[in-house]
């Protein structure tokens, strides 16, 4: 099966409360191909969560557009919507517990995630295969409360991918557990991107899972604030033509501050205008 492909086009949230508004996001311009494993990642309050919620189409955007394959979440009929968002989107929630019935053991939590896709006519693989898939299968019947951490997590994914998603949105699926318990956790993502095809995006704040995964997207104040492929740090020019600065750059080039692009030998070469010239100098 093929992953989902994102597009979002100027995408904006705000949240209305009594008294004021919160932007939390303020013109994201995001594509992720089919099959990409990447993060987002950000400070606190920057956006994040509301992103993966709206790519999951728990709520519609205040503005601005929002792809997933060919289908433009705000436009699509109801039914479409909710058949797409059901069968080729999971969402999984920051803290396993929050993905799982507490009093259902691993096989009952997969086939009851799988009931309605079922009863749509979908064809599944039996929970057995999903367990297997996740390294769990020999805790098929075992009861929840006896799971550590790290296979209440794989459980989590395992119900997640039990419906044969194209897209996984994870939102820091790997907070709250050891180092050890956090790279299988990594690695059971990274097989499961390879072997299904799948699109994964995860948020994180943590700088090894960001290390671990090919593409991180930062999110800074609601937008994009740079890109980091393979350990390189980018700053990604925007659709209105704006380059948001990286974070360490910022001190040196405070609000004001007068730059120049020179194109030499084909290459971009930013140069900062000396402070100390004035006008007409
Ligand atoms: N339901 C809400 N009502 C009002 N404001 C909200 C709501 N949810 C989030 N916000 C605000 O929107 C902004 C973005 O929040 P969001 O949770 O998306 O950020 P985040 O990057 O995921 O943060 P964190 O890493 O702490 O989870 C913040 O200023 C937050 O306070």
């Amino acid at each position: 099966m093929n992953g989902s492909a994102i597009r979002t086009r100027r995408l904006v949230h705000i949240y209305r409360s009594e008294g004021h508004d919160v932007a939390a996001l303020s013109g994201v311009d995001l594509d992720v191909r089919s099959g990409e494993f990447m993060g987002l990642l950000g400070p606190s309050g920057a956006g994040k969560s509301t992103l993966l919620n709206l790519l999951a189409g728990l709520f519609r955007p205040s503005a601005g557009k929002i792809f997933i394959d060919d289908v433009e979440l705000s436009q699509a009929p109801e039914a479409e919507l909710d058949r797409l968002l059901r069968t080729r989107v999971s969402l999984l929630l920051q803290g396993a517990p929050r993905n799982l019935m507490p009093f259902l053991d691993p096989t009952e939590n997969i086939a009851f995630a799988q009931s309605a896709a079922r009863s749509d006519g979908v064809d599944l693989p039996p929970p057995a295969d999903v367990l297997d898939q996740v390294g769990l299968a020999g805790a098929a019947t075992r009861p929840l409360s006896v799971l550590s951490p790290a296979d209440r997590q794989r459980l989590a994914i395992a119900v997640a991918i039990s419906t044969g998603p194209g897209l996984i949105l994870a939102d820091e699926p790997t907070s709250m557990l050891d180092h050890r318990a956090r790279d299988a956790i990594l690695e059971t993502l990274a097989d499961i991107n390879r072997s299904t095809g799948a699109t994964i995006v995860l948020v994180t704040h943590d700088p090894d899972v960001a290390d671990f995964l090919p593409r991180t997207v930062t999110i800074r104040d609601g937008r994009i604030g740079g890109e980091g492929r393979s350990g390189e740090e980018y700053a990604v020019v925007t659709a209105d033509g704006s380059l948001v600065l990286p974070e360490h750059a910022r001190l040196d080039l405070p609000p004001g501050t007068l730059v120049r692009f020179h194109l030499v030998d084909g290459q971009y070469v930013l140069l900062v205008e000396d402070p100390s010239r004035g006008v007409g100098d």
